[in-house]
């Protein structure tokens, strides 16, 4: 479960996020609102990115008080992701699975999920953006995060990429032990559309639509 308390967000002494109280349970939550309405500000608040006002509590951890245990359990996928190019994608996936204490077994499911073998030990300046796309999914999948956030989460993705994102995000979401929040301004698959609750950025706060 994931709870916000009392949070602002100013950006030069201009209020952009107010939000008193919203708590929501493991599930897919489709985060929508319009341009500049606070959607990315408030992801990376919640991915602990942003310094805020109030207090974030992921399954009781507070991400004030504890953040490196808050952040074990937190993936965050930019909408257009960028790493060092002079790297590998099994650099990344390497330290990560040593941060994440996961298993090399996790990182070759998620090479073989993404498609990613044919460049995975290639260095990343020569991957296309669907390619580096792909990799950061697999980077916020590894491992046994319980928040995963995915920032235009389809974007640049051919059909079968989004096939498998769809499936792993099902997969997770069966077991019950994971909260997804995906952002996506051209709608979401229709394979996750039955099982996305609607969250609502405007007027600087959040809504959640409990009967979508
Ligand atoms: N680094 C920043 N400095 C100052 N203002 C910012 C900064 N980042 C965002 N803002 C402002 O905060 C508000 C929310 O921006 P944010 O990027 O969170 O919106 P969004 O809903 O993600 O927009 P979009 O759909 O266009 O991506 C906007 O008014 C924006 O101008």
């Amino acid at each position: 479960m994931l709870s916000l308390s009392r949070i602002k967000k100013h950006y030069n002494n201009k209020l952009v996020l107010d939000i008193p109280h919203l708590e929501i349970n493991n599930g897919i939550y489709w985060i929508k609102g319009t341009n500049g309405s606070g959607k990315t500000t408030l992801l990376k608040i919640i991915a602990g990115l942003l310094p805020f006002e109030g207090e974030i509590l992921l399954n009781n951890i507070s991400l004030k008080s504890s953040p490196v245990n808050y952040r074990q359990y937190t993936s965050w996928a930019e909408a257009e992701p960028s790493y060092p190019d002079f790297l590998t994608g099994m650099d990344l996936l390497s330290l990560y699975q040593s941060i994440r204490q996961a298993s090399k077994n996790d990182i070759n499911v998620l090479i073989e999920t993404f498609g990613l073998a044919d460049y995975v030990n290639s260095k990343i300046k020569t991957y296309s953006t669907g390619m580096i796309k792909k990799l950061s999914l697999a980077l916020a999948f590894l491992g046994t995060p319980k928040l995963i956030i995915l920032d235009e989460a389809l974007i640049t993705l051919d059909p079968d990429g989004i096939s498998s994102l769809c499936q792993l995000i099902l997969e997770k979401c069966k077991n019950g032990e994971t909260l997804f929040i995906l952002s996506s301004h051209q709608g979401l698959d229709s394979r996750l559309l039955p099982y996305a609750k609607l969250l609502t950025v405007a007027n600087q706060t959040v809504s959640y639509d409990a009967t979508s």
